[in-house]
């Protein structure tokens, strides 16, 4: 397998370069299970270990591997790699964590574009799409919106819903698909290119697995678990979740994707609402939380109707959660803070005493 069908890069290669990591081999993650992963190289497919040295310096979910990375490793056996370093990445799909609060759960990375992927039935909503968007943005990742399910209703609704998007998200490509007649997958086709990493984000049964099955024809890899012993007694079973597509394109799809919610998405948060941002800063206050305030900019502009009412409400829902993700943040920290100052009074007293 040639690299650069895995999407590799110049710029990745020079930043292997730079990083003087030439002595090892290069991969990508395309599947993650535990802390072991499965490794495509341009000789074969790896399963694979962090070192001892990498999981000791982690300090965050951050510093391992994910799906979509690069990494440079060491082949011991025919099957078997040792990861020493992920290489940086120029994307990254996370999301916060449910169980522990504030905690960031990484999904992919280095991924180009995302498919916001909605079905113009029963799942069409704006404010959803928003969230989508915003997501999109603050991974550094390129929206490209995708409507499914045309076979379902008329050609009018279809042009109505086509420009409502239109109407309140600006210079992000729409193309409208039937999974079921195929209409719409030429443009579809046209849009996708070679050696560019692609993902899926959509509630459940828009048709996102019947897009990468449709678009992966032969190719499609994740049905087929890879379970594997080695001679060294480890086994491994996991599903492949970068598939390469039939037109060149690579598409990553797992389960975490599917259960994206919002974390860190600050300048997301701009991006999507710039007309919002823009009229903040004309705000009387500088601490304007536009809810009340006289002289509140964004609030004119809502009653004057230049501003949608409801994309409005949607940046005030999307604000609010952003402030309980950082406060939770913050207050962890704090708790950590706390927790570290115990155990090091807890240390000076224990060494008083042994002084003694
Ligand atoms: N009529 C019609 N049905 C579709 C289309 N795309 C998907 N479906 C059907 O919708 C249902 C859900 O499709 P999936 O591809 O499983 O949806 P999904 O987004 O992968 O759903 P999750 O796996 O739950 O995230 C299936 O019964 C599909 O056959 C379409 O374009 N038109
Ligand atoms: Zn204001």
């Amino acid at each position: 397998m040639n690299l650069k069908e895995l999407g590799y890069t110049d710029l990745i290669e020079e930043t292997r370069k730079e990083l003087q990591l030439e002595q090892f081999g290069i991969g990508r993650i395309v599947a993650e299970h535990k802390e072991r992963y499965v490794v495509r190289a341009a000789d074969g497919e790896y399963e694979a270990e962090i070192t001892g040295n990498m999981r000791f310096t982690a300090r965050s979910r951050e510093d391992f591997p994910a799906v979509g990375d690069w990494v440079a490793l060491t082949v011991f056996d025919a099957d078997f790699a040792i990861i020493h370093q992920v290489l940086p990445r120029y994307s990254v799909l996370k999301r916060q964590a449910v169980s522990h609060s504030g905690e960031v759960q990484m999904i992919a990375a280095n991924i180009d574009y995302a498919f916001l992927v909605q079905a113009v039935d029963r799942d069409f909503n704006l404010n959803r799409l928003e969230r989508y968007l915003t997501i999109s943005y603050s991974s550094n990742v390129s929206p490209i919106i995708v409507l499914t399910k045309t076979d379902l209703i008329d050609e009018q609704p279809i042009t109505e819903i086509t420009e409502s998007i239109n109407h309140r998200i600006k210079d992000v490509p729409v193309l409208a698909i039937s999974n079921e007649t195929r209409d719409g997958y030429e443009a579809l086709n046209n849009v996708i290119e070679k050696g560019k990493t692609y993902c899926l984000l959509g509630s459940s049964g828009v048709g996102k697995s019947t897009l990468l099955n449709n678009l992966s024809g032969q190719n499609r890899m994740k049905t087929d678990a890879i379970s594997k012993s080695t001679n060294k007694g480890r086994h491994v079973t996991s599903h492949r979740e970068l598939t390469i597509l039939e037109n060149g394109g690579i598409l990553i799809d797992n389960p975490g994707m599917r259960e994206v919610g919002i974390a860190d998405t600050t300048s997301g948060l701009e991006t999507t609402f710039d007309d919002i941002m823009d009229l903040a800063q004309q705000c009387r206050f500088k601490d304007c939380t536009h809810t009340t305030e006289a002289g509140c900019a964004v609030l004119t502009a809502v009653e004057k109707g230049e501003i949608d009412q409801s994309a409005y409400e949607n940046y005030m829902k999307m604000e609010r959660e952003k402030n309980h993700f950082e406060s939770t943040v913050a207050e962890r920290r704090k708790k950590d803070k706390q927790f570290g100052k115990i155990v090091k009074d807890y240390k000076k007293k224990d060494m008083k005493n042994k002084g003694r």
